[in-house]
């Protein structure tokens, strides 16, 4: 058994054997050389006849064989591989699809359900012929998971789900400190990353949608509270099962066998389990005597079943006459499955791992082949996310939606002097309505940010109002000086950029409208005192605040040069030197006022040629559904919250009671929606639009 164990991680995991390609072999580009693409792709593609790994894509063009647009351009390339921080799954997702691509997507598939909604119903997957997009849920193409939930499902023994169970530990010291799954600008988290699996386990388990969250308790990252180092959540589906998740990426302690106190503080394995109790029910009834059967299941290892796992099924059997018990006894027994119990998918090996058989199903499903049947549908997908979401806002985590509010004040010239009476009524505008807002929606981080120019100045077409009806949690959004072009700098052509090979730089462009050099430089500097001179305590040094914020490149662009897109793009990415990845670990402890972050960082950090990687509060997440925030009020109270000191990393407000009527001063719907808050859809229709496809 041992022997065999270690045959099967050496063939899975380490050599498999080499298959001869067919010629019309799927060529697989890959967007970023990620650690996991040896185990999740670049390994089972060996054995497999018709998958080639053509070309990989990498931000260092040293590690590249290819820039990411030259991949999607390459018409020799059949199949996108992405395997990037989840921030930018959606992104390059359609960017693969729009360049017809097939397109095996690491999960969590976005940053959140509205994302995964625009994604997976996108009409570009719905005409005939169109690219597969497959979310990698790999664990489910073994056949041993498979096995586990016709346990569940299929057998008469089975009765009704009444209680689920799934956990899915990574022990302390397994993540490094920098790494992608502890930064919310990439859309990390232990819900995005580990726990995915336990709750996608619950939902195949339960095969009911929504599940009600009813309880969940993060354990966030010292430091950085908007990130879940563990999550404990419990759910609850309509018919009344309840189901329970643990995950925990930073696990300790706890040992088997061992007093609590030797071993708190030292690293804990445990292997993932999935438990299932299912509810008592009839087999059969005769002569006045019911036979019923109630099965509890238990799925070791669910992960990586290949290394090794067992399914534990205990039936209890009863024979009662009336109320009598006539006879009970207990059957157990313990199953693997390596292989499909008859050959669904042709060759295929004990030593197949789950990635090796989710590889398998994507290929059969682009070359039209049957295979065994499972797949990760659109459906699916969407539902996955919308379960994250829930979690999330149920544990009170930052959630990473935003509503930005940006205002004209009346022009200066109404104020006697700039250095006070300008920055007293901008700073006490932008919190009383950042408040004011905040009441409304309490999903959402509020952020005001007050401007002196009237907007008539800026000339934003209407057509460019954002929608109300989105949020987005970790969203993609442009930063906010790439919709401003300076009058003295050209309006930029639309050949695409190329200079921005070998990094992800979304090639999305806007329209901008056209604000002159002064109006710009003093909206951003504005912008920015007020943010800083609130972080500071109200300083209004000039000459101290402007020497520490550099100029956005759109507002120095030499006059005459014509600037590049892509790096006044959001979706930017810094260069593989590790400069996205140390800078991090920002904390904001004791700025009692500061904004999240990367407040600052959005206006400057794009400044550079290589363009900025952390999330942009300006550029950012920005809808709200205050109708539904509204109603959901449940102590009835209504108005003005006041942020707490930490309204950047947390979500605690003291709400301001007081009667509808009371509160009517402020009337957040009386600003106008910038054009800048444009929703990301909106950005790419226009510039298929102005652009081509
Ligand atoms: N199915 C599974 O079992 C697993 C799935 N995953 C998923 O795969 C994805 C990648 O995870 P993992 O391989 O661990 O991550 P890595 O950090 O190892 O790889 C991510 C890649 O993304 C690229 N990248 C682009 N922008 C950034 C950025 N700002 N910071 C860091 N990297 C960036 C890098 O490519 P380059 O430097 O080459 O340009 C990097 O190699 C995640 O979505 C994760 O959830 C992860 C592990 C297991
Ligand atoms: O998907 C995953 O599976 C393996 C883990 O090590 C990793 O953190 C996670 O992203």
């Amino acid at each position: 058994m041992f022997l065999s164990g270690l045959h099967r991680v050496y063939a899975g995991f380490i050599n498999p054997p080499s298959a001869e390609k067919d010629p019309e072999a799927i060529r697989f580009g890959l967007l970023g050389a990620s650690s996991i693409a040896p185990a999740s792709l670049i390994t089972p593609a060996k054995s497999h006849p018709d998958v080639i790994i053509a070309a990989v894509a990498a931000r260092d063009q040293a590690r590249a064989e290819a820039s990411s647009s030259e991949l999607l351009q390459d018409p020799s390339i059949d199949a996108i591989y992405i395997a990037l921080p989840n921030n930018l799954h959606y992104e390059w997702s359609l960017r693969s699809i729009k360049a017809g691509k097939h397109v095996l997507l690491e999960k969590p598939s976005c940053s959140n359900a509205e994302e995964a909604q625009a994604l997976f119903n996108h009409p570009l997957l719905k005409a005939a012929g169109a690219p597969i997009l497959l979310e990698a849920f790999h664990y489910r193409f073994h056949p041993a998971w498979q096995a586990f939930l016709a346990r569940i499902h299929s057998d008469p023994e089975a009765g009704r789900v009444k209680n689920a169970f799934a956990q899915q530990y990574l022990h302390k010291g397994a993540i490094a400190e920098n790494d992608i799954r502890w930064r919310f600008d990439l859309s990390g988290g232990a819900m995005m990353d580990f726990g995915t699996y336990p709750l996608n386990c619950l939902r195949q388990i339960f095969k009911q949608e929504p599940m009600e969250v009813l309880d969940a308790k993060p354990r966030s990252l010292t430091g950085l509270p908007e990130i879940d180092q563990a999550m404990s959540a419990s759910y609850r589906t309509a018919d009344g099962a309840t189901g329970k998740l643990v995950t925990d990426m930073s696990a300790s302690g706890d040992w088997p066998f061992f007093p609590s106190s030797w071993t708190k503080g030292l690293p804990r394995i445990a292997w993932p389990k999935c438990e299932v109790e299912l509810e008592e029910h009839t087999l059969e009834s005769s002569e006045g005597q019911v036979h019923t059967v109630k099965r509890n299941v238990i799925l070791w290892n669910h992960l990586a079943p290949s290394v090794y796992h067992q399914i534990d099924v205990e039936d209890t059997h009863v024979i009662r006459a009336g109320e009598q018990v006539v006879k009970s006894w207990t059957e157990s027994k313990r199953e693997k499955a390596y292989k499909w119990p008859s050959a669904q998918s042709a060759g295929e090996q004990e030593w197949w791992t789950t990635y090796r058989y989710q590889l398998e199903e994507f290929v059969n499903k682009i070359k039209g082949r049957d295979g065994s049947g499972v797949w990760v549908d659109a459906v699916d997908s969407v539902e996955q996310m919308k379960a994250i979401d829930a979690t999330y806002l149920k544990a009170g985590l930052k959630t990473g939606r935003f509503l930005l509010i940006v205002y004209a004040l009346p022009p200066a010239t109404s104020y006697r002097s700039w250095e006070f009476f300008l920055l007293t009524p901008l700073l006490r505008h932008s919190l009383v309505v950042a408040a004011y807002s905040k009441s409304f929606t309490p999903d959402f981080e509020c952020f005001c940010i007050s401007l002196i120019y009237p907007i008539s100045t800026l000339t934003m077409p209407s057509t460019m109002a954002p929608s109300v009806d989105l949020s987005k949690r970790r969203r993609f959004q442009p930063p906010i000086t790439s919709f401003f072009t300076s009058a003295t700098e050209p309006v930029a052509s639309d050949t695409p950029a190329v200079s921005h090979h070998h990094h992800y730089a979304a090639a999305t462009f806007s329209a901008t409208p056209v604000v002159p050099a002064t109006v710009q430089s003093s909206l951003m500097s504005v912008g920015m005192r007020v943010r800083k001179s609130v972080a500071e305590g109200y300083r209004t040094n000039l000459a101290k605040t402007q020497e520490k914020v550099a100029p956005p490149t759109t507002v120095t662009q030499t006059p005459g040069v014509q600037p590049v897109r892509g790096n006044r793009n959001h979706s930017e990415l810094t260069p593989f030197s590790g400069l996205g990845r140390d800078e991090y670990l920002v904390n904001d402890d004791g700025d009692a006022f500061s904004l999240p972050p990367s407040s600052q960082e959005s206006i400057t950090s794009f400044s550079g040629p290589l363009g900025g990687q952390k999330r942009s509060l300006a550029a950012e997440d920005i809808y709200a559904d205050e109708d539904d925030e509204y109603d959901s009020r449940q102590d009835g109270s209504f108005g003005p919250s006041v942020l707490s000191p930490n309204m950047g990393q947390s979500r605690r407000i003291l709400p301001m009671r007081g009667s509808k009527a009371q509160q009517s001063i402020v009337d957040i719907d009386d600003f106008e929606e910038a054009a800048f808050l444009r929703r990301r859809e909106e950005v790419d229709a226009e510039d298929v639009r102005m652009y081509g496809a």
